[in-house]
């Protein structure tokens, strides 16, 4: 993480503001392109929405996504496991990420997975799709039923489908996702990664009421920035702010027990808030021992501090007893 540079904060229109928003899709496909390409973990999709970083990212970025991608996994797989794939997904903000693909891979498809992102965000990502074989050719062989539907804004098939959307519209999300079939019936997983500190926290607020309200049993995984009031937090805040790009919803990341008590508030139970120090050591410690020997890591405090500044939260709602508040680390 860069030191804050000198000078007054440019302020952004609200075009801008979703412009910067939407740029941060690139910044991490971009730094998960770069952590595959070094070894961190294997993707074969990555390449496919992004070409090679022109810069190196720093040894912290690269064992911080690890850790990221590694984290969201684990309780991803705890949830499929529990509802034995016969569930869906509904990814928040997806933007490139490539969990569609992997979890066919590895035989761990649920029912339908969806994502949603600006509808500028899924014209590319279709685009990608349309263009790449690699990626066309698992939805196509997980398609089953009537002719699969793709254009250049959304696409429909009976496992995958992509929608594009503004979170901040629940409503709107809601009934574009019913076009898309989903099944509020269907334990669902929710997933936003580094999506909701873009919001207002009642725009956020109103997203998670939403999910808690629509479906009877289902779990929320969100990743983001925690402890921002503290002079780190800052730093990492500035610096977005010289980019154009506003945490609007940064006064949830505070702590994280601020964090937890938003999942509740809002209709989740079974809440749960970690940072990412502690993710990491929860890492096996095999692997852990592998991705340390990739590259060598000067600035451990740097490492640490990062970690601390990123969490994990999740929470359940289970009227089918499935087990779901068992779910944990
Ligand atoms: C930091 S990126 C993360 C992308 C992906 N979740 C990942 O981890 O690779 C944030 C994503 O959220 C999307 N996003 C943010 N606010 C949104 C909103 N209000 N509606 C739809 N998508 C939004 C952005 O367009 C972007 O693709």
């Amino acid at each position: 993480m860069a030191a804050a540079a000198r000078g007054p904060l440019p302020a952004a229109g609200p075009d801008e503001a979703d412009e910067a928003v939407r740029g941060t899709c690139e910044d991490a496909s971009v730094c998960k392109r770069f952590a595959v390409s070094v070894g961190y973990w294997e993707d074969p999709y990555i390449q496919c929405f992004v070409r090679q970083a022109k810069e190196r990212k720093a040894p912290e970025i690269n064992r911080g996504y690890y850790a990221r991608v590694h984290g969201v996994s684990y309780l991803l797989k705890a949830f499929l496991k529990k509802t034995e794939c016969n569930c869906q997904i509904v990814n928040l903000g997806a933007g490139m990420d490539t969990l569609f693909w992997r979890l066919k891979d590895e035989n761990l498809l649920p029912r339908k997975y969806f994502e949603v992102d600006f509808p500028m965000i899924v014209a590319r990502k279709i685009h990608n799709i349309k263009s790449k074989p690699p990626l066309s050719k698992p939805i196509i062989e997980s398609h089953s039923g009537d002719s699969l539907l793709i254009d250049s804004h959304s696409l429909d098939s009976s496992r995958y489908s992509i929608v594009g959307a503004d979170l901040r519209f629940s409503s709107d999300l809601e009934e574009k996702l019913k076009k898309h079939n989903l099944d509020i019936h269907l334990p669902t997983l929710l997933i936003a990664e580094c999506v909701l500190v873009y919001m207002t926290p009642q725009q956020s607020a109103n997203l998670l009421k939403w999910a808690a309200s629509t479906f009877p049993v289902a779990m929320f995984i969100n990743y983001e920035q925690v402890n921002m009031t503290d002079r780190f937090g800052q730093i990492m805040i500035e610096n977005l702010q010289r980019r154009q790009c506003n945490l609007a919803g940064v006064e949830v990341c505070r702590s994280l027990e601020a964090q937890r008590e938003r999942l509740l508030l809002n209709g989740w139970e079974n809440a749960h808030a970690i940072d990412m120090m502690k993710v990491y050591s929860f890492l096996p410690q095999a692997d852990v021992k592998r991705i340390e020997e990739l590259e060598f890591l000067d600035e451990k405090e740097l490492f640490e501090q990062l970690m601390q500044h990123y969490c994990i939260c999740w929470a359940s709602k289970d009227s089918s007893n499935l087990g779901l508040a068992d779910i944990t680390f």
